[in-house]
């Protein structure tokens, strides 16, 4: 395969308005900047990535500001008119800034997309999975109550979604959860606390194991393995770990540990697709199933997410869902969309979806052009 050369890395940062705010154990997201990561070969191709941070540290450490700094500061001038012979070394090649996930991830994702259309072929294809139609499922934020959830798995259900994940935390959990499961007895259902319990909570969680639910994600603290491991062996409900896994290493020793069964895969949260396939593989060999995690992308982060999940231990229905869940209008030229409970992974070289000048310009708050080293830090060769 042909490698690449960056000439040139444009930060593009957008503002972008949720249809619904977004409810989580953590707060409320409705409008949010991010920053669409382009980057341009010398063959003229564009890739694109995005940071899926918000303005808030609140998820993780990461927001946009600190992610464009980043980027312009470090991550950029370390590999702008580098020959990179294959998008799985950027990882390596960015690893001298410790941490900051979601930037390198923004760069290093635009990076695969251009080497793909580069190379002429769809990204799943370099990433090794195989084309098929990607199973979907819907998270669900806090509700008001535990009438209007139901109201909304209702109308998630109908839409054909084949799996329904519910946030939850202390005040808004067991009784909701409960009221769920007697409308739905048959759905696929999980619960996400986002780290809203601690250990002293054992027998308050113990009460969700009545709920036949898939799993429990992330209940316990953002930077834990260990005491997940003990809840793990005092509760029924397989756990799935997110914000505790950054890395290959941190998952390696979660799964040593017990501490889940299940692992979500963000492509942001651990730096990049490079790693997100050793995770899965890691997973793989040791029998775990993963599934795609959402950060309410817009269209191109979206469209990493689907390429991402061909490959074949994604045996779980991802927080995937379609563009019109999140947006009026979809950053992208063509919306992706769900038939049955299924997206097609978009089609052509790289991630497929075009960006829209227009939804751009509409949206853009400003773009930096980087062309050159022009870090005033020193950038290890
Ligand atoms: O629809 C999506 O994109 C998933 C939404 C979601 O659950 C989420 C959104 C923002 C931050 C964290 C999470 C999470 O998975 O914990
Ligand atoms: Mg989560």
């Amino acid at each position: 395969m042909h490698s690449v050369v960056i000439k040139e890395v444009k930060l593009h940062t957008i503002n972008v308005s949720l249809k619904a705010p977004f409810t989580t154990s953590f707060g409320t997201m409705k409008d949010k900047e991010v920053c669409l990561v382009e980057v341009i070969d010398e063959s003229g191709h564009s890739g694109w990535g995005e940071t899926v941070t918000s303005d808030e540290p609140y998820y993780n450490e990461e927001t946009t500001r600190t992610a464009v700094y980043m980027l312009n500061d470090f991550l950029v001038p370390r590999l702008i008119k580098k020959e990179i012979k294959h998008p799985r070394d950027v990882h390596r090649m960015l690893s001298f800034v410790r941490r900051n996930q979601i930037a390198k991830a923004a760069l290093e994702t635009a990076v695969w997309d251009v080497f793909s259309k580069k190379n002429e072929m769809p990204l799943y294809e370099v990433l090794g999975g195989r084309q098929k139609k990607i199973a979907v499922g819907k998270s669900i934020g806090i509700q008001s109550s535990p009438d209007e959830l139901v109201s909304k798995v209702g109308q998630y259900v109908k839409e054909g979604f084949q799996k329904i994940k519910v946030k939850i935390a202390p005040g808004a959990d067991i009784e909701y959860i409960k009221k769920v499961r007697e409308a739905f007895p048959d759905i696929i259902l999980m619960a996400d606390a986002n780290s809203a319990y601690t250990l002293d909570d054992i027998d308050h969680l113990k009460q969700l194991d009545q709920f036949n639910l898939l799993m429990i994600e992330q209940p316990l603290a953002h930077d834990d393995i260990i005491d997940h491991s003990t809840l793990q062996q005092n509760i029924t409900t397989p756990i799935c770990l997110d914000e505790s896994i950054h890395t290959y290493e941190d998952a390696r020793k979660a799964l040593k540990l017990g501490s889940c069964k299940i692992i979500n895969i963000k492509i942001g949260r651990v730096g990049g697709l490079q790693e997100a396939i050793r995770i899965h593989d890691l997973c793989k060999e040791h029998n775990v199933p993963v599934w795609c995690g959402g950060m309410l992308e817009t269209g191109i982060g979206r469209s990493h997410n689907l390429h991402m999940t061909t490959l074949s231990n994604f045996i779980i229905p991802g927080d995937t869902a379609p563009s019109s869940h999140y947006w009026n209008q979809d950053i992208i030229q063509e919306d992706i969309t769900m038939e049955e409970g299924f997206i097609q992974v978009p089609a052509g070289t790289g991630i497929g979806s075009e960006i829209s000048a227009e939804a751009l310009n509409d949206k853009l708050v400003s773009t930096q052009s980087i062309v050159d080293d022009h870090s005033v830090h020193p950038i290890p060769s």
